[in-house]
């Protein structure tokens, strides 16, 4: 029962980044902005103070986008009449975001610019990262891309159901990620075993049907073979 209250909680919690997702235009640009700067940090030898600096900043912009929202949506819900306090809770709201998003063009700016004149030769080389890093930022982007979609597509709770099966293409993504670096075949085919018990019991406990199930996989699989095949 207090697991049922706990999955609930986080469903709630989930429903929440998926509503700012679907209806805040600037939410859909800091989530992308934050792809883009994950990705981009997979081509360089980041420190692991870079690497939480960067974790925090993203963090920040989208927390305060958030809590920007739900101050709108509070207002809006005490008044649609123009109100002097009303203004002020909205515009406040407002420029605690757009601190937060100088503070990350800024962060951007100091952890990347000494290091952008070394990119091509970086992406030429296929600088190898330590797999740890790369698959922790596979699946984070897998997760965001899972979210996004399920923003898109609006069916099921954030945890169970709709398009595509999350747990799925994170057991699928992580499949990939051992395959790499393991390259052991029975290591492989045993992780290979366990993410389709996953997606079986997915299926079994009639939170996704088949095809939501496939696309997981295949998500997870494409663009964790994707980051790998270029970095790894
Ligand atoms: N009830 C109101 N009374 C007075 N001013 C308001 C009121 N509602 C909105 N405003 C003004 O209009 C601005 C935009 O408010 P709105 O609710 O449209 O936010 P938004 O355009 O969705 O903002 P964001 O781009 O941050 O999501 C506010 O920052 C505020 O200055």
């Amino acid at each position: 029962m207090r697991v049922r209250k706990l999955i609930d909680s986080f469903n709630y919690a989930i429903d929440g980044i998926i509503y700012t997702l679907k209806t805040q235009r600037n939410m859909r640009i800091h989530i992308t902005a934050a792809i883009g700067v994950l990705l981009l940090s997979l081509f360089f030898r980041l420190s692991k103070l870079e690497i939480l600096i960067l974790f925090f900043t993203i963090s920040l912009v989208i927390i305060t986008e958030m809590l920007n929202t739900s101050i709108e949506a509070t207002i809006d819900l005490i008044t649609d009449q123009y109100h002097e306090l009303a203004k002020i809770a909205k515009n406040v709201a407002a420029g605690a975001v757009l601190i937060a998003s100088f503070n990350a063009i800024l962060v951007a700016y100091i952890i990347f610019f000494d290091k952008l004149n070394l990119v091509t030769e970086i992406v030429l080389n296929k600088v190898r990262q330590t797999p740890i890093h790369v698959t922790f930022i596979s699946l984070i982007i897998v997760v965001l891309i899972v979210i996004s979609l399920k923003a898109y597509y609006g069916k099921g709770t954030p945890l169970r159901g709709g398009m595509p099966s999350g747990h799925t293409a994170i057991a699928f993504s992580l499949v990939t990620a051992v395959a790499f670096i393991s390259e052991n075949t029975l290591i492989i085919t045993l992780s290979l075993l366990l993410a389709i018990l996953i997606a079986q019991s997915r299926i079994e406990a009639g939170f996704h049907d088949l095809v939501q199930v496939v696309m997981g996989a295949i998500l997870g699989i494409c663009i964790t073979l994707l980051i790998f095949q270029t970095i790894y």
